[in-house]
């Protein structure tokens, strides 16, 4: 079990410093006494120590001292000034496991004086609920004991997949940024419905669960996503008259260029201060 006995640190206790805390405390293969989460907000503090119970510090130092995997979790344009304050205390035998959008494991090795073992992640705010997906390369200094750990502390909080870091701006624009393309799918459909008479939380219950049951059909049975829309598509029937409007109106091409455009931004966000 890689992360047994391991405490865990995490700079940064926003949106998915959150997630990742609960995904980890969610499987109960880390207790919350383990964790150790610094911010420079206080009620963000409070907060997170209130319902996880785990232990906060406003001091980043303070945690990396503590702990040996250690999640870099502020936004990019803070990852450089956060690394060059905690570079002091960082030692070989720590992973340092990065969630930035954009920002390089060169960027990032490229502010420690040593050869410091660097992960880098994009994981999404699923995670919060164990549903996560999150893909990881290694930096150059990252060994197999090292990768074991990153992928532990995300296969605890969801699905995770190893790629070259090469592909992990597209990843940041396809399950990254996903969760809000998936909402907006979920609000509009739900609209469509409240439109013709149905009650809104009805709406929005049942589009929610079509949308994990249609993703838990192509996960369990392996099948390609388009075999299992044949099988709604009724020759002359309903499915096929609704799927015509969707694709009058282009979605594919327009998902696929979602998909273009966030990973354009990512490409971009290295470069902002
Ligand atoms: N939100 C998402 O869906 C995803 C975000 N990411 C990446 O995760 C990182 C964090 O994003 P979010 O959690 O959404 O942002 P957020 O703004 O919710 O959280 C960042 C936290 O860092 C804290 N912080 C700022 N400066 C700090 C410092 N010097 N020391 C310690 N804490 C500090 C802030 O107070 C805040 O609580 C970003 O780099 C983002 O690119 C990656 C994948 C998905
Ligand atoms: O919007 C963003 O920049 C972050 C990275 C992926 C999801 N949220």
């Amino acid at each position: 079990m890689p992360l047994k006995g391991q405490k865990i640190g995490c700079l940064g206790g926003g949106a998915m410093g959150e997630a990742l805390v609960a995904g980890l405390l969610g499987k109960g293969l880390v207790d919350a006494s383990k964790i150790y989460v610094s911010d420079i907000d206080q009620r963000r503090l409070e907060y997170l120590s209130q319902k996880m119970g785990v232990n906060t510090s406003s001091d980043n130092i303070d945690v990396v001292k503590t702990a040996d995997i250690i999640i870099l979790a502020v936004k990019p344009y803070v990852i450089v000034p956060l690394l060059k304050e905690i570079v002091p205390a960082a030692r070989k035998e720590h992973t340092f496991i990065s969630i930035a959008a954009g920002i390089t494991i060169e960027q990032l090795q490229s502010c420690f004086e040593e050869h410091i073992p660097v992960v880098r992640a994009i994981p999404n705010t699923p995670c919060l609920v164990g549903e996560g997906a999150t893909a990881l390369s290694a930096g150059k200094y990252a060994d197999e004991g090292n990768m074991e750990k990153a992928l532990a502390v995300f296969a605890a909080a969801g699905k995770v997949a190893v790629v070259p870091e090469a592909l992990l701006d597209c990843v940041t624009g396809l399950s990254g940024s996903g969760p809000a393309y998936m909402y907006i799918i979920m609000e509009a459909f739900t609209d469509g419905a409240v439109r013709l008479g149905l009650p809104r939380d009805t709406a929005r219950v049942l589009i929610a669960q079509t949308m994990l049951g249609a993703a838990k059909m192509v996960l369990e049975t392996g099948e390609h996503p388009g075999k299992l829309k044949d099988m709604v598509t009724t020759p002359g029937g309903t499915t096929m008259a609704g799927l015509f409007a969707l694709e009058e109106g282009g979605v594919r091409a327009l998902m696929m260029k979602a998909v273009a455009n966030a990973t354009q931004r990512a490409r971009e966000m290295a470069d902002i201060k």
